[in-house]
């Protein structure tokens, strides 16, 4: 089975700690300028931000998925289970148990959804008798994907690709995911499915979680700590539970208050004239 620590109320040990770090992309494009983030064993944190911000390439910068674009960790230092990562490839890091379900889930189209979770226990070696038992535990967790398991993945829905993304990821048997996005592009029901699932994998199976949402409201309801990016800073962290209260990330990002601004694009309108916490 996958890892049980104690839950997350009972300890704040990091899980993962990102020390001011900068990315640099093609040698010139500085997208990450001195970021710093932690998560708690057990925490689900978010990072938030609108598009651009810098949410992604954090997330890649801590999975090693940076090579591939052309951008590189030019400073800081990122420490996963108490060990420095920088240097570990994306596989290695899978096998100390941190994996990334990337923006846009990247199902294999033309295998059927069991054969893509089957795909992510192949840094396993621990025999089939066990990846079985991890099966069986993600179909406990995705019934849908139970009833689907023959389908093509190409051919089910944005909500079941999303779940066999998380599904696939759940057997590498991770000790922590980062969850890129994982309400884009679907209907508000099946987004609280999912959160409502990853709540369930965080209390009972003590896998923590690193998740990059534009959609505000639904993660900061989730996650117990977040982190707001603009163009590649933290401009604002606190517990989830403060930053809903806060009147500039509800201006901003939840669009409420604010004089009457009320609707996302007057608070978009807005922003054009009023520069974020300067
Ligand atoms: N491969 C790349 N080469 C050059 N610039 C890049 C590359 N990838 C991202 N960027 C730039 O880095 C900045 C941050 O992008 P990133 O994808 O991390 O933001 P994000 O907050 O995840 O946004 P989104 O929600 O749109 O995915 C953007 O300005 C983007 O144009």
């Amino acid at each position: 089975m996958i890892p049980n620590p104690a839950p997350a109320t009972q300890t704040v040990e990091p899980i993962l700690s990102v020390n001011n770090i900068e990315v640099i992309y093609d040698h010139v494009i500085l997208v990450l300028k001195g970021v710093s983030l932690t998560v708690p064993r057990g925490g689900i944190t978010a990072i938030l931000g609108a598009n651009g911000a810098g949410k992604t390439t954090t997330l890649k910068a801590i999975s090693n998925l940076l090579h591939a674009e052309r951008g590189e960790v030019t400073k800081g230092s990122i420490v996963f289970d108490g060990e420095e990562v920088q240097a570990l490839s994306s596989n290695l890091l899978v096998r100390r148990g941190c994996i990334q379900v990337m923006e846009g889930r990247h199902c294999f189209g033309h295998l059927s959804v069991e054969d893509n979770l089957m795909t992510g226990a192949f840094t396993r070696k621990d025999g089939a008798a066990a990846i079985k038992a991890d099966l069986d535990l993600v179909y406990d967790y995705f019934p849908r994907l139970k009833v689907r398991r023959t389908s093509q993945a190409g051919y089910t829905s944005g909500g079941e690709q999303q779940m066999t993304a998380i599904g696939r990821a759940l057997m590498s048997r991770p000790k922590m995911i980062l969850l890129d996005e994982p309400s884009m592009g679907l209907a508000p029901q099946l987004v609280e499915e999912i959160f409502e699932i990853v709540k369930k994998l965080n209390d009972e199976q003590g896998v923590s979680f690193l998740l990059a949402e534009q959609n505000t409201n639904v993660a900061l309801r989730y996650a117990k700590y977040g982190y707001i990016l603009e163009s590649g800073r933290v401009v604002l962290d606190g517990e989830a539970a403060a930053l809903r209260e806060n009147d500039d990330v509800k201006e901003f990002y939840l669009g409420v208050g604010g004089e009457g601004r009320k609707s996302f694009r007057d608070v978009k309108h807005y922003k054009r004239r009023k520069r974020w916490l300067s």
